[in-house]
């Protein structure tokens, strides 16, 4: 079996034409990305729809973006604005838009005005909405091309990429049920985020802080750490203008807050204070008389904290902590961007704050490296900017039309049913690796048994290593007495001795997944039937943490066990209609 791959390759003999036709769809859909932000740091964080209108001679006809939650879609904006020429033209749109309230407010727009063509940057991230509105257009006879899916190119792919950013604080929230957190400090040049005594105003230019009310403009919430209350005694409101204004936090365990502070102040806008249950209840009794909400949990740490905030409907969180509490975001993963303003001033002081406390890591190649790196000069300052977690690519967990179709021709990939599968209790659990359900394998010279699915592939990462440590290893999984030991034995050794796991693990784990595969559903007919079941539908595995092998919570995982399991599915029926046409042609 060759690796799978459900991106279609671009055709190098693609002609000039189709490039310069690509060029042109990039150009437009990266306007409608622009166009999709302009209503930042105004309203309050929605996802970002921008729509252009452009005529078959590739004149802008019309342009639209969605200003705030429930105001008038994108669509119908740039319809209203490109009037008569919208018959015949093609629209662009940064994401398709996602039908919340059943109105079909925005397909409807271009349907009536004639649109004849509709390019879309991304699908809705939201599973509940994505490719209903393509679905839709579709069956009303506009020819629709899916950036990534139905038109793929170097340049295309670029103008996607900004439709993913422009809207990366919702993907990432509908991917990691957090709000996207964005972790912003201004240091010196020495690294520092304060001096020693603690005094921070100001280590970046009144430039670069004009940029700090923008960013808190464009988020829910601001959240600091007690001890930046004590020291700083900030504002924390956005002033920049006429804009948001964002929620203040503050995480305090102790609550040994001051009682006169600016956060206190709530007559322009709402702090609520985060704390640990039970913490000083006369305290609690103060910060509400002054109108502070506060909320107590049983374990105040920030992944509480931020799925609490998701649960509230809060999209984008902006953390202005100092190192103590941006270690701690860091460390509990919930922080995806970070911002640091770099000012060309030396302070000094071995006491001296700097932007990140304790990670507890001892050597360089531990390093979090950042993506897609941005440097921009501020004024006097350098800013610097990049994601620590990359914006999830929703294209593959549902594969192109074309692709699915040559793993599975059973599968119409838009149309079909999704048979989700996780726990190994569930409906279709026995597809699970974790299924109880032995497998005997070829290792060595001959045939040894393995409980389960996960045994194996788990036991396979440290397989031929000349290491004594590594021959443990594969026995202490292979004796492991659950799925869940053995994953956790197999995930935890490969973090912490890199150096056990062979060294072309990538390269063939899809294939030594699929062997084990194939030999659990050929060795248990009821599992093989069960597969066989499923024909025509989409196989994911909901498996929430995984994005490798499982789907996601929202389908942005890549779901190389359910293709696996197509896989297996379209040979398997691939056999029987064989093993059929034998049968007819011997009678
Ligand atoms: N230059 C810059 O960009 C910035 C500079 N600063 C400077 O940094 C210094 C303060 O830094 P630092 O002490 O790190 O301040 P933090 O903002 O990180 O506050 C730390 C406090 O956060 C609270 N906290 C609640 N939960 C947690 C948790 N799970 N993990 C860690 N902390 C938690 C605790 O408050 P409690 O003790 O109340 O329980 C803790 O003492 C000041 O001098 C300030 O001026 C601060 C922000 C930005
Ligand atoms: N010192 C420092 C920052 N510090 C951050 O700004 C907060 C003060 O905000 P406010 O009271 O609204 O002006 C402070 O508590 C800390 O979070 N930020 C920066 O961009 N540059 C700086 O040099």
């Amino acid at each position: 079996m060759t690796a799978l791959s459900f991106r279609l390759c671009s055709s190098p003999l693609i002609c000039r034409a189709t490039l310069d036709h690509h060029a042109t769809d990039a150009s437009f859909i990266r306007r409608a990305a622009d166009l999709s932000e302009m209503s930042a740091g105004l309203t309050s964080p929605h996802p970002n729809f921008g729509c252009v209108i452009a005529t078959p001679s590739g004149k802008v006809a019309g342009e639209g973006y969605l200003y705030a939650q429930g105001t008038k879609p994108a669509e119908a904006l740039a319809v209203e604005a490109a009037g008569e020429f919208c018959r015949g033209s093609t629209a662009y749109l940064n994401m398709e838009p996602g039908d919340c309230h059943g109105d079909h407010t925005a397909v409807s727009a271009l349907v009536q005005a004639g649109v004849g063509r509709v390019v879309v940057g991304i699908r809705h991230p939201l599973q509940h909405l994505r490719g209903a509105a393509i679905r839709e257009m579709r069956s009303h006879g506009i020819e629709v091309n899916v950036l990534g899916e139905d038109v793929q190119s170097k340049v295309l792919e670029d103008a996607r990429k900004c439709c993913l950013l422009v809207n990366a604080p919702l993907i990432h929230r509908a991917c990691s049920r957090v709000p996207f957190s964005l972790l912003k400090y201004a240091m010196t040049l020495d690294g520092k985020i304060a001096a020693s005594s603690g005094h921070a105003a100001w280590i970046s230019s009144k430039l670069s802080r004009t940029r700090v009310f923008e960013l808190r403009g464009r988020s829910d919430a601001v959240i600091v750490g007690g001890n930046t209350v004590r020291q700083d005694d900030p504002r924390l409101t956005a002033r920049h203008g006429q804009g948001h204004t964002p929620t203040r936090i503050v995480m305090s365990q102790s609550l040994d807050l001051p009682e006169k502070a600016n956060l206190w102040d709530v007559s322009e806008v709402s702090t609520i204070v985060a704390t640990q249950r039970g913490a000083r209840k006369s305290y609690q009794k103060f910060l509400a008389s002054k109108g502070v909400e506060v909320v107590e949990f049983d374990m105040l740490n920030p992944r509480e904290v931020m799925e609490y905030f998701h649960l509230r409907g809060y999209l984008s969180i902006l953390w202005e902590c100092g190192g103590t509490l941006a270690a701690s975001a860091i460390a509990s993963g919930v922080i995806h961007k970070v911002v640091a303003f770099i000012a060309p001033k030396i302070i000094g002081g071995s006491k001296a704050p700097t932007p990140v406390g304790e990670l507890g890591m001892v050597e360089m190649t531990q390093a979090l490296n950042l993506i897609d790196v941005c440097y921009e000069q501020v004024g006097p300052d350098m800013l610097v900017s990049g994601f620590l977690q990359p914006v999830p690519d929703l294209l593959p967990v549902i594969p192109s039309e074309d692709a699915t179709f040559e793993i599975d021709p059973s599968v119409n990939p838009f149309e079909s049913s999704i048979i989700f599968f996780y726990k190994t209790w569930d409906l279709y659990g026995s597809f699970s690796n974790f299924s109880p359900h032995p497998i005997r394998m070829p290792y060595g010279d001959g045939y040894r048994t393995w409980s389960s699915v996960e045994h194996y592939y788990q036991a396979n990462k440290f397989v031929g290593v000349e290491n004594p440590l590594a021959h443990d290893c594969v026995e202490k999984i292979r004796t492991a007495k659950s799925p869940e030991e053995a994953a956790f034995i197999g995930r935890s050794k490969q973090r912490q001795q890199p150096e056990l796991v062979r060294s072309d693990w990538e390269d063939v784990k899809i294939e030594v997944m699929y062997m084990a595969l194939k030999c659990k559903f050929s060795t248990y007919p009821h599992l093989k039937k069960m597969l066989l079941s499923t024909a025509g539908s989409v196989l994911v595995e909901a498996s929430p943490h995984d994005l490798f092998w499982g789907g996601g919570r929202e389908g942005e995982g890549l779901n190389y066990l359910g293709r696996l399991l197509m896989q297996l599915r379209s040979e398997y029926l691939g056999e029987s209609s064989v093993s059929a046409e034998n049968t007819s042609l011997a009678l």
